[in-house]
């Protein structure tokens, strides 16, 4: 019987009463594993071996885990700095504990977050007390680590689950193959096999000699493990950005650019945001420390603090409230890109804008909220508006039903809101796919005649804010915002995440 040269050497090599795994074959035989790998598989489904497969589960220290297991876990280090300063006794001031602990940079951090969960001690108001009943030696933890750096086996699951958070141990999985021969295979050696020359490509020359008509062809295993290759990706959040203009773009809008930090004449002033308004003095936005913007068009400041200070038409009312130009010049980044929608809209971009027109953006906004599973500091805002006349609400809502459905969303909620420049407004929502909740997916309304008379525009304006990281939610089913978006980031997720079309 005449085999192929690695099915051969894994059959002599492979034995009837032990199972001998993959890589111990390989170092036999001297072939690589990938070739033991898919010789074992071809013999077993000739029925001459049996192909066992388990799941390894291996923990591997990090760089920084090693080094921990060199220098100590932080809040161990800081919890023997405590006692040592006696805060075992009465607090000690914080400072002075972390100065004599030798703890650096980021390890100060890492030491404070854990010493309080692990129960070392506590902090407040700047002092630190230490528990004297706590044991440092037998940190579980430490423990832990030492024992992995040694190859020792780790039992506890949530000590290893805290420590792989902890980015200070790495959980690889692998499958583990094992070969044993089965009788056929016993049979076959001993009635004796020889090797045949296999080859794996068909080369120009052998078609010129004829030779490929001989020789034997080894077969493809598709099956056989092979090396994974993780090439770059466009991220998901830009795909689907890029997604959504060519939607937007195929509806007839072109693209609106323009300052991530700008005056706030453009993010706020505009829109008839009363300069006392909580949003513009208030914590959440990101005020920047550089000179005021000099090159406002000065006209329409000048129509914009008229609308503020007196109101627009004959019964038009102002604010009445105090209205600062410096206050207008001052920057900020953009808390949403409706900054934008008020630059093309005054014909300060590209020129005076006749009706009808439509235009977009997906950009970046920033607000200094709280971070939470739906909140970042920053996120994509797709911006959009139509200048028509005798818009009305259904073609808004027509617009967001078309515009949502090319994304396979089709279940939307229109809430009635308030915004200081659209009448009416309406926040706009979309179901979960996971959790079936309602989520806010938008913002938008009609720009009223105080922002639109000062631009000097004479018809109606319907305008939006989506945000794009919402529009993700709602098409993938993530429910953590920071799971793909900044440096929080699960890479995993991203790599393996299939993109919708
Ligand atoms: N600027 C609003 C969105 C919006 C834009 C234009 C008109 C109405 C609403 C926001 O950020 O929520």
């Amino acid at each position: 019987m005449k085999l192929p040269e690695s099915q051969v050497a894994v059959l002599n090599a492979a034995s009837a009463t032990d199972e001998q795994t993959i890589d111990r074959l390989a170092e036999e035989t001297g072939l690589k594993p990938e070739t033991v790998t898919q010789a074992a598989f071809e013999l077993r489904d000739e029925g001459y071996l049996e192909v066992e497969e388990t799941e390894d589960v291996e923990f591997e220290l990090t760089e920084e885990g090693r080094d921990y297991v060199e220098s100590g876990l932080p809040e161990v280090r800081l919890y023997r700095a405590a006692i040592e300063a006696g805060a075992d006794e009465d607090p000690v001031q914080m400072g002075r504990v972390i100065g004599s602990s030798g703890l650096e940079g980021p390890e100060v951090d890492i030491a404070l977050a854990n010493f309080g969960r692990k129960g070392y001690g506590e902090i407040e108001s700047g002092e630190l007390s230490a528990d004297s009943d706590a044991d440092a030696a037998e940190d579980p933890e430490a423990l832990a680590l030492a024992a992995l750096a040694q190859d020792d086996a780790v039992e506890d699951e949530d000590v290893l689950d805290q420590l792989v958070s902890r980015n200070l141990v790495n959980r690889r999985e692998e499958t583990v193959r094992s070969v044993l021969l089965s009788e056929e295979g016993v049979t076959l050696l001993m009635e004796g096999v020889e090797a045949a020359e296999t080859v794996d490509r068909l080369t120009p020359e052998m078609l010129t000699s004829g030779e490929w008509e001989d020789v034997e062809f080894t077969e493809y295993n598709v099956e056989a493990d092979a090396p994974e290759v993780r090439g770059g990706k466009t991220h998901i959040l830009r795909q689907t950005a890029d997604r959504v203009k060519d939607v937007l773009t195929g509806m007839g809008f072109k693209e609106m650019e323009g300052p991530h930090a700008d005056a706030d004449f453009w993010i706020n002033d505009c829109l008839f945001m009363p300069q006392d308004h909580p949003a513009r003095t208030h914590w959440d936005r990101f005020a920047l420390d550089v000179p005021p913007i000099r090159d406002l068009p000065e006209d329409l400041v000048d129509r914009v603090e008229d609308a503020h200070r007196n109101g627009v038409g004959p019964d038009g009312d102002g604010y009445h409230s105090p209205w600062s130009e410096d206050f207008a010049r001052a920057v900020a980044l953009r808390g949403h890109t409706t900054s934008l929608s008020m630059r093309y809209l005054s014909g300060h971009e590209v020129g005076e804008l006749d009706s009808p027109q439509r235009y977009f953006s997906i950009e970046k906004a920033y607000r200094n909220d709280t971070l939470d599973p739906t909140h970042l500091l920053e996120f994509y805002q797709i911006e959009g508006w139509v200048m028509a006349e005798d818009l009305s609400v259904r073609d808004l809502m027509g617009t967001f039903e078309e515009f949502y459905s090319q994304f396979g969303i089709t279940d939307l909620q229109f809430k009635p809101h308030y915004n200081p420049y659209t009448e009416p407004s309406f926040e706009l929502f979309g179901r979960h796919p996971e959790t079936d909740e309602l989520i806010e997916i938008g913002n938008s309304g009609m720009f009223r005649e105080e922002v639109l008379e000062p631009l000097g525009v004479d018809c109606d304006v319907m305008a939006w804010g989506l945000a794009l990281e919402r529009l993700l939610m709602l098409m993938y089913g993530f429910d953590d915002i920071r799971d793909v978006h900044g440096t929080m980031s699960d890479l995993e997720l991203l790599r393996e995440m299939e993109v919708l079309r």
